[in-house]
């Protein structure tokens, strides 16, 4: 049995911060000594069970994540754009259905699920296309590498209850952790398990394993 520490990493491509904080962990996996385990979540799930607004009802926050997100997408290095439409995009489309897909992928083909992933982020949160119609999943499944049978059939499997469960009880582990939003991390170190909110804690977390954090975009430190 492999004694590296264990990084959880909850998500939802619906969650901008979730993908910034997804791009410099997979940075550093292999700097660092840790095994990465990637957890599709359901963040309109755990806002509700949080019984926290939703940061876009909660306008001083929205307006400072609107003016926050373009300077960090900077900083980290990663293209994100906002939707055109917040409101319909985020709020009323959603993630669910990319998201049960994005389960299907990590109980049978979990060697797509770092891929699948980036390529729905990069629809939804850089080139302000949709993520909820098949056809759309089946176009990032294929972008990441994924043959169309193999997509097709994942896609039917996300009306399987094991499907919508395993989403459920990823959802629920996170919040059983504390999880009041995404993305968020766990990190096993000596037995224990220690929960981070948020992409812009990297630096504590190393200091936690006793590793080195050589800012968001290592390779050019
Ligand atoms: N400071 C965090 C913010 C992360 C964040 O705002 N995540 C949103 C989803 S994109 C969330 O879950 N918010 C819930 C909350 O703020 O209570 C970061 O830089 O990553």
């Amino acid at each position: 049995m492999s004694n590296r520490r264990v990084l959880e990493f909850f998500y939802d491509v619906v969650s901008p911060y979730s993908w910034l904080g997804f791009e410099v962990l997979c940075r550093y996996r292999n700097i660092w000594n840790v095994d990465v385990h990637l957890r599709p979540g359901f963040l309109a799930g755990i806002i509700k069970a949080s019984g926290n607004p939703p940061p876009p009802m909660a306008p001083k926050k929205f307006a400072y994540m609107l003016q926050d997100l373009p300077r960090v997408s900077e900083c980290y290095q990663v293209p994100l754009r906002q939707p055109s439409d917040f409101f319909q995009t985020i709020i009323k489309k959603g993630s669910l259905q990319a998201m049960r897909f994005v389960t299907a992928v990590e109980m049978s083909h979990p060697e797509f699920l770092e891929p699948v992933s980036r390529e729905l982020w990069i629809r939804i949160w850089s080139e302000d296309t949709d993520i909820t119609e098949t056809e759309s999943i089946l176009e990032a499944a294929k972008k990441a590498g994924m043959s169309a049978d193999q997509a097709k059939k994942l896609i039917e499997s996300t009306a399987l209850p094991e499907v919508k469960n395993k989403l459920k009880q990823n959802t629920e582990e996170a919040l059983k952790y504390g999880a009041f939003g995404l993305p968020t991390i766990v990190a096993h170190v000596d037995g224990k398990p220690h929960m981070y909110f948020g992409s812009d804690r990297y630096e504590v977390l190393a200091h936690q394993l006793g590793e080195k954090w050589m800012g968001p975009v290592p390779q050019k430190s």
